[in-house]
């Protein structure tokens, strides 16, 4: 599973492929560079347009002097400008500057604000300013330096970080970061992108594998993973011939009050096509008939009239799902308690099911081990209080997991799964699932996956890849605004079926040969230049 590495392990990755593949650090600096000039130009294409590259004088500048050695050599119209950032200048930055000059090239060297260069909004600009190395926010004049960028308009690509985001803790002057389009990150991806907090410093973002030590990598602890295909493959498993639905689980769906049946039908219509043998609902009276004629599939128990009073169900479930569209009445809630006081079957509970036990922390302890919370954020901080900063939050969901043995899905753009202390991020998905429903059908997904007896923790990781996975399939025919949530479910078996889909294979980074590159995309849709 790809890791997300903290700062110390990529600068000692650097240091381990350095010593172990025998490579020179000026060489591994060329070789991220021409991936970096390689990726421009792919889209450029050799188009005359100005090209403004900013430098630190560090190692994220030396790489923005590789790259504009290498748009020169092929012809582009580049002008290379130096930030004095400090008195520290690095060897591979300073022998860089050298190699530039070798070409005739003598960059631009900024020192002061009257010195800024003009940017027009059709240039392009290349951020080498501050990458890994970032030890404080800038100020005074780099500060105006990236305000002066960020006001241009123009296209703006980062190289390893948007200069200005720290890759381990939260910001806290805006107006000192760059607000890159795109960001090139080198070998792993950095927990920063995956913050909402952060979204203002790069709309997009990729990895770029650059072949640092492998075994470093293998060996590297870390409790941040990025959840992408091959990690989901294996989970996934097939039919036997002589299957029959018995095998596959009952899934319990408990929900809905008059006006919100809606929740309850997508959820039980979600689990049903994730494969549950059978599906039963518990739902108030009210919604008898809507589920029977719009789920033929689906059994129905009814409980109250307009809202659940009991939980008094009588099929024996192998899991139930809980919470959707139920309202937090009291007599509901009291139903609920008295739900789980008694239960001992595997849960995933979700929206006002959270809500309850949010006004009663003391169910928590209820809440049976491996069980699934699917919180989204507001439900979440109703759990748990509020927070410093995205890095406070994914705190909290990392210990609140693990102190109740739980599985906590914590639902927006890339979805964190907590479970054992470990965090893993969803890599799939787009602003299409942000529609009514979408977390309904999520919960479905999850119940049906467990209901056909994947752990618990396997079936938050399938079910979230998958439900993300039908929203990019989406985007082959329809617009954001017009996927709704029952396209989610409609989509389910392509992507199941993109799971086994050949790719064409990706061919390995290596250092000393500097023409391939392996990426990971955050998304599909990222903003081209041309
Ligand atoms: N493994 C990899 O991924 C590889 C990484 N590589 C590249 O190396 C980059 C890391 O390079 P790096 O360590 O030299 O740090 P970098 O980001 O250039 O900044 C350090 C300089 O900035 C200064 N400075 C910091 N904050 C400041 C502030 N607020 N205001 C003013 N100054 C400030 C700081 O000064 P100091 O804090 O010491 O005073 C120092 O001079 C990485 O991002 C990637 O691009 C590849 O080339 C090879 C493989
Ligand atoms: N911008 C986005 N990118 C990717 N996934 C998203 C985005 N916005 C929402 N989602 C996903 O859509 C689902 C929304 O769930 P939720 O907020 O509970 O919706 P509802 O209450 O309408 O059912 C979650 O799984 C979330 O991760
Ligand atoms: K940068």
């Amino acid at each position: 599973m790809p890791k997300i590495l903290s700062v110390k392990q990529l600068y000692e990755a650097d240091a381990a492929t350095v010593k172990n593949k025998n490579i020179s650090f000026i060489d591994l600096m060329e070789h991220v560079g021409i991936l970096c000039f390689e990726w421009i130009h792919a889209r450029l294409q050799g188009s005359q347009i100005n090209i403004q590259i900013f430098c630190g004088t560090g190692n994220n500048g030396g790489d923005g002097l590789v790259i504009a050695r290498h748009l020169k050599q092929y012809g582009y119209n580049v002008k290379t400008n130096i930030i004095n950032c400090g008195n520290e200048r690095s060897d591979v930055f300073l022998k860089n500057y050298d190699r530039l000059k070798e070409i005739g090239v003598w960059a631009d060297m900024i020192t002061c604000e009257t010195e800024l260069p003009e940017i027009s909004e059709n240039d392009m600009v290349v951020d080498a300013i501050f990458g890994l190395g970032l030890s404080r926010k800038p100020e005074n004049f780099i500060k105006k330096v990236i305000q002066h960028i960020n006001a241009s308009n123009a296209y703006v690509l980062s190289i390893d970080f948007p200069s200005g985001l720290f890759a381990e803790k939260a910001v806290t002057d805006k107006d000192s970061v760059i607000k890159a389009y795109h960001t090139l990150t080198f070998q792993s991806p950095k927990l920063a992108f995956l913050l909402p907090e952060n979204r203002i410093y790069t709309k997009t973002w990729e990895v770029l594998e650059i072949g640092l030590d492998k075994e470093y990598i293998y060996n590297a602890k870390t409790s941040n993973y990025l959840l992408v295909k091959e990690e989901i493959k294996p989970i996934y498993r097939f039919r036997d011939k002589f299957s029959h639905k018995g095998d596959f689980g009952h899934s319990l769906i408990i929900g809905g009050s008059f006006g919100k049946i809606g929740a309850v039908s997508l959820s039980a219509k979600a689990a049903l096509t994730m494969g549950s043998g059978l599906v039963t609902v518990h739902i108030p009276k009210c919604g008898y008939e809507i589920l029977q004629t719009s789920i033929p599939e689906v059994m129905v128990e009814v409980d109250g009239d307009n809202e659940l009073q009991n939980f008094n169900f009588e099929v024996l479930p192998s899991v139930i799902g809980v919470g959707m569209g139920m309202g937090t009445k009291t007599t509901t809630a009291n139903g609920f308690k008295k739900f789980l006081n008694t239960n001992k079957i595997p849960l995933v509970i979700d929206a006002d099911a959270i809500n309850i036990i949010s006004k009663n922390k003391k169910l928590i302890e209820l809440i049976p081990e491996n069980s699934v919370l699917t919180p989204h954020p507001k439900e979440f901080e109703r759990l748990v209080g509020k927070w410093k900063d995205d890095y406070d939050k994914l705190e909290k969901l990392r210990l609140f997991a693990k102190k109740h043995k739980i599985i906590v899905v914590l639902k927006g753009a890339f979805t964190a799964i907590a479970h054992e202390g470990e965090l893993y991020f969803n890599s799939t998905g787009n602003p299409a699932l942000a529609t009514a429903g979408s977390g309904d059908v999520l919960t479905g997904i999850i119940t049906g996956l467990i209901a056909q007896k994947y752990h618990p923790f396997e079936a938050a990781l399938l079910g979230v890849y998958l439900h993300g996975k039908t929203a990019e399939i989406g985007m082959e025919t329809e617009v954001y605004e017009t996927f709704v949530a029952s396209d989610i479910i409609k989509n389910l078996s392509g992507a199941i079926m993109d799971l086994f889909k050949k790719e064409p294979p990706i061919a390995e980074s290596n250092p000393e040969q500097t023409t391939d590159t392996k990426k990971t995309k955050n998304n599909d849709d990222e903003e081209m230049y041309i």
